[in-house]
């Protein structure tokens, strides 16, 4: 369960389900790095794009590696302002553990019965809209797993 964990999200840092939100300033504010923010100012982040930074992650930010949330096997998580998929703060997603309970379901459940790959030659490219889809969609051959070795 520690390394499913890291590889969801590992995907969602790659992929993120909200790839761009946005807020507005609701009075003056300064960051702490000297940015002035005026009242009704509009400010959009990307998570997509803070997701493959290698300001961020590193030189190895393009790389799909769950093992970067891992430290002695166990998940190490990392701070709602570098991983940004659920947002931060005060409105942070309110159905984070949620989500991961279901994505871990669903991984386990079908996991537990097939060996899945990705059709060869598929192309996966994502889809931009208010929540990313996959252009194309996923094509995969799903193998049944020998029950005698479960
Ligand atoms: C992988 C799955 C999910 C991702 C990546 C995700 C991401 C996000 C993000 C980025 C926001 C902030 C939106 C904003 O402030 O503009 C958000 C808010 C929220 N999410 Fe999720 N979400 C996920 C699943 C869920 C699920 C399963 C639920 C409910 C069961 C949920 C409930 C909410 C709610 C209620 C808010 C609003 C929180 C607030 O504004 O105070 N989310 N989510």
């Amino acid at each position: 369960m520690e390394y499913l964990h890291a590889a969801l999200s590992e995907a969602l840092r790659l992929y993120p389900s909200v790839p761009v939100d946005h807020k507005e300033v609701v009075e003056d504010e300064v960051f702490p790095d000297g940015t002035v923010l005026k009242k009704g100012t509009k400010v959009v982040y990307a998570m997509y794009s803070m997701g493959r930074m290698e300001s961020i992650w590193g030189d190895d930010c393009r790389e799909y590696r769950p093992e970067r949330w891992l430290r002695d096997g166990r998940f190490m998580s990392e701070s709602a302002y570098k991983f940004t998929a659920f947002n931060g703060g005060p409105r942070l997603c309110l159905g984070k553990d949620f989500a991961y309970y279901q994505m871990k379901f669903a991984a386990a459940s079908i996991l537990r019965r097939y060996r899945v790959d990705v059709v060869e030659g598929h192309p996966v490219a994502p889809k931009m809209a208010l929540t990313m889809y996959m252009k194309y969609g996923l094509k995969v051959t799903l193998t049944k797993r020998d029950k005698t070795k479960l």
